[in-house]
């Protein structure tokens, strides 16, 4: 049997799979957490890795490996190989005025037409604007920019900072190759969603990135989805990689009408599209997908972690969250959550907090904060969904997936919120599912046909008040 490996760099954790090349069974799986917070040191990542590896018994057996990863984070590397600075990840708001001001100084028309999105905070280009204006010292000694998956990806061939002798180490075997920075690889996907490169020409935009940064620098080449990055010094081929959610896209083999709604630590809804799309008012962004095809996205920065927080403070696990959810009607008797606890992306809030409306001494009850948690989240996200339809993307079912999609509530209550079929795939991790697929794509040449089994379907249960009174009280 041959075996390969798929990862899921994330927000919150490092997963991989290990799979049967042929089907795509996994095999074996292992996990490890990462570092909370909006900025970590890629190193963690790296230890995660590694960890992962281990949980899941090791590589053995494994013919090729890729990452796909959470998009946009900023890692910035010297001449030495060196990480500069703590990755700035997709969550962290701090360059949401750069964002504002590129936007001015190049047209939102012409940055939506040149990169296919329009920035907001989570976006590269704008957290390098923001290191040119807070940290200059930092910002000359940029050699090269790189994304997560792109930085792992290097990392697993064997090169690093000079000197380093944790390249290779533990699961990984073979001679550390050293800072070739020229040896930076990624793929479309996860390029697209810098904002300094176009998946339509499949070229970067070095005007934009020079603009942001105040110099040029090296970038990662941008490899086709079925080609190798290299191989490991212990001779395992390494994919291109990809974005978590072109991955995820890739994962679920999605096609046209499947609209993929994940409810990770960010929400997203997207869809894999054989034209490209531009939205030049920022709310779809035009990514590229992992097969050579686009994947038009609404992404928002508040999904499962709102559920951990008003858990939290409802004092009950996942379960009960779901079942006091279960116990209240829809549309919580008119309570309303508008969940923006970490500002937010989509609409463009980044200042934005969390707000409760329509609080009367009837509404005010532990079932309704639980559901108008869950609906809160996912208003937004069908507002997203309008907008990726707006633009001529077909919707015959949603995919449901991510963290939190497991919670029959949250089911429940998205078969009330889309007026979309709603299923729901067997459980697994399906941007790690991605990742393996794309180390198998690598392996034979050929792109794996491995099938996905759906584990259920919430009965479509549409109800127009919750999204109506959640658009009453939009700010
Ligand atoms: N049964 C559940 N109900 C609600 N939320 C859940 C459940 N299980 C996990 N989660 C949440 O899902 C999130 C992790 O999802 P995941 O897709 O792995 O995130 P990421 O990819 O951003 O790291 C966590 O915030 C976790 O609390
Ligand atoms: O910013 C985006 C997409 O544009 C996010 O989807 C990140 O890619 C993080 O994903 P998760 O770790 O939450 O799955």
């Amino acid at each position: 049997m041959t075996l390969v490996a798929g990862i899921d760099s994330s927000t919150q954790s490092c997963k991989i799979v290990i799979s049967d090349a042929a089907t795509g069974i996994v095999v074996r799986r292992g996990r490890a957490a990462h570092p909370v917070g909006t900025e970590v040191n890629p190193a963690a990542w790296w230890d995660a890795l590694q960890a992962a590896i281990v949980d899941a018994g090791g590589l053995g057996g494994v013919s090729a490996i890729s990452v796909a990863a959470q998009q946009h984070g900023m890692v910035v590397l010297d001449a030495d190989g060196n990480v500069i600075r703590p990755a700035l990840l997709w969550n962290d708001t701090r360059s949401a005025a750069a964002a504002t001001d590129l936007i001015s100084e190049v047209g939102a028309v012409q940055f939506a037409q040149r990169t296919g999105s329009l920035p907001v905070a989570s976006f590269t280009i704008t957290k390098l604007r923001w290191l040119r204006d807070a940290e200059p010292e930092n910002a000359a000694r940029v050699a090269a920019v790189a994304l997560p998956h792109d930085w792992l990806t290097w990392r697993l061939r064997g090169y690093g900072p000079a000197g380093d002798s944790t390249l290779t180490g533990g699961t990984l075997t073979g001679s550390p190759l050293g800072p070739v920075l020229t040896e930076l690889t990624t793929d479309r996907s996860d390029a697209s969603g810098t904002g300094y490169f176009s998946s339509v020409t499949n070229d970067y935009d070095r005007d934009l990135l020079t603009r942001a940064l105040g110099h040029d620098a090296i970038l990662p080449r941008v490899r086709g989805a079925e080609e190798p990055a290299g191989t490991t010094p212990g001779g395992l081929i390494v994919g291109a990689g990809a974005g978590d959610n072109a991955a995820a896209a890739l994962g679920l083999g999605a096609s046209a009408g499947d609209i993929i709604v994940s409810i990770g630590t960010s929400g997203t809804v997207f869809a894999v599209t054989d034209q490209p799309t531009t939205d030049a008012t920022g709310t779809v962004a035009g990514f590229a997908d992992a097969s050579g095809r686009f994947l038009p996205l609404v992404a928002t920065l508040n999904a499962a972690r709102v559920l951990d927080s008003v858990s939290d403070l409802l004092g009950v696990d996942f379960d009960g969250l779901g079942r006091l959810a279960l116990d209240a009607t829809p549309g919580a008797d008119g309570l309303v959550l508008q969940p923006y606890f970490e500002g937010e992306r989509t609409p463009n809030l980044p200042d934005a907090t969390a707000s409760l409306f329509g609080m009367t001494l009837g509404s005010t009850t532990r079932p309704n904060l639980a559901r108008a948690a869950i609906e809160g989240l996912f208003c937004g996200l069908a507002n997203g969904l309008d907008a990726v339809l707006a633009l001529g993307v077909r919707a015959d079912r949603i995919l449901l997936i991510g963290g939190a999609a497991q919670n029959p509530a949250v089911q429940a209550i998205a078969a009330q919120v889309f007026d979309v079929p709603v299923f729901v795939p067997t459980p697994g991790e399906y941007v790690a599912d991605g990742a393996a697929a794309q180390a198998a794509w690598a392996h034979s040449g050929a792109r794996p046909s491995w099938s996905v089994s759906l584990a259920g379907r919430p009965a479509p249960d549409f109800h127009p008040v919750i999204r109506a009174q959640y658009a009453a009280h939009r700010i």
